[in-house]
């Protein structure tokens, strides 16, 4: 984990024209820098700005002001639509075509990125059997599961091979069962495809597992870094078993201290 694959330097945004009563400052001089590999967690409470920052990072909004580097480079305020290829996203709601089928799904992905070929046919069954859902290729969206068509969304993030996995809330629209499961999912899919992930969640325990780091956002606007936490448990340890981690149990006190005292 050595080469910097993002450097955020100072970052603010605002929505609303300058000067007026409509004028909303979200975020204000966030600075980080993300290694290649790494599992950052964005974490902050409900409308704190998480969503905002993560467009930003992904190049789906400009940031006001401050510039960001990705892979070397300098973008200034916005990453533009050609370097858009290099990330893979998943929202909260996966946002599946429900007229395609799994591998459809996925197949979409590949056409608008203009990758056709037997290899990225190759890759559509690699993407799925990493996920586990290769039984299910010819499903249809509403004849799966939440957390399969979760799942289907995170294939297709990954399918078109991109630098940089961001994840907004992935998990926030399962029951906490599924939840579980499929938090220790995108810890084996890190694990196996060894992306750079950054990964919004308002969930403690769910940072604590998956998180390389965590850079907790300060709760009032604009917001801003208020922690930045160096996950320091072992890969080997974050497993079902990881409750009874006590780094784990020191780390989830001092966080929910954090947390609860910045409300
Ligand atoms: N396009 C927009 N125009 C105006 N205000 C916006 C816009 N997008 C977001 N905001 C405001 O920015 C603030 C942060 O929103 P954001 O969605 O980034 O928060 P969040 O931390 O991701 O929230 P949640 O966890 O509830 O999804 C909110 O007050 C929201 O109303």
């Amino acid at each position: 984990m050595e080469n910097k694959i993002f450097r955020i330097n100072r970052i603010s945004k605002s929505f609303g024209s300058e000067n007026s009563d409509s004028k909303v400052e979200v975020i204000k001089e966030i600075s980080m820098e993300i290694l290649e590999k790494e599992f950052v967690v964005i974490l902050g409470n409900s409308g704190c700005g998480k969503s905002t920052f993560l467009k930003i990072l992904g190049g789906i909004l400009p940031a006001s002001s401050g510039n960001i580097e990705f892979n070397g480079k300098d973008y200034g305020q916005e990453i533009p639509r050609d370097v858009l290829k290099k990330f893979g996203f998943v929202f909260q709601n996966n946002n599946l075509l429900q007229w395609r089928t799994t591998e459809g799904n996925l197949r979409f992905m590949l056409e608008m990125m203009h990758l056709k070929g037997e290899q990225w046919t190759a890759r559509i069954d690699e993407m799925l059997d990493i996920v586990g859902l290769k039984a299910y290729k010819k499903e249809y969206p509403h004849e799966l599961s939440g957390g399969m068509r979760q799942r289907v969304g995170i294939a297709r993030a990954l399918v078109h091979n991109p630098d940089v996995l961001i994840l907004d809330q992935p998990l926030g629209a399962l029951d906490a069962i599924t939840r579980k499961m499929l938090s220790y999912e995108i810890l084996n899919i890190w694990k196996k495809t060894q992306k750079t992930v950054v990964m919004v969640t308002n969930n403690v325990d769910e940072a604590l597992l998956l998180a390389n780091r965590i850079f907790v956002l300060s709760p009032v606007l604009p917001t801003t870094i208020s922690h930045e936490i160096q996950v320091n448990i072992p890969i080997t340890a974050r497993d079902e078993n990881i409750y009874e981690n006590q780094r784990f149990n020191e780390l989830r006190e001092m966080i929910n201290d954090i947390v609860r005292s910045t409300i």
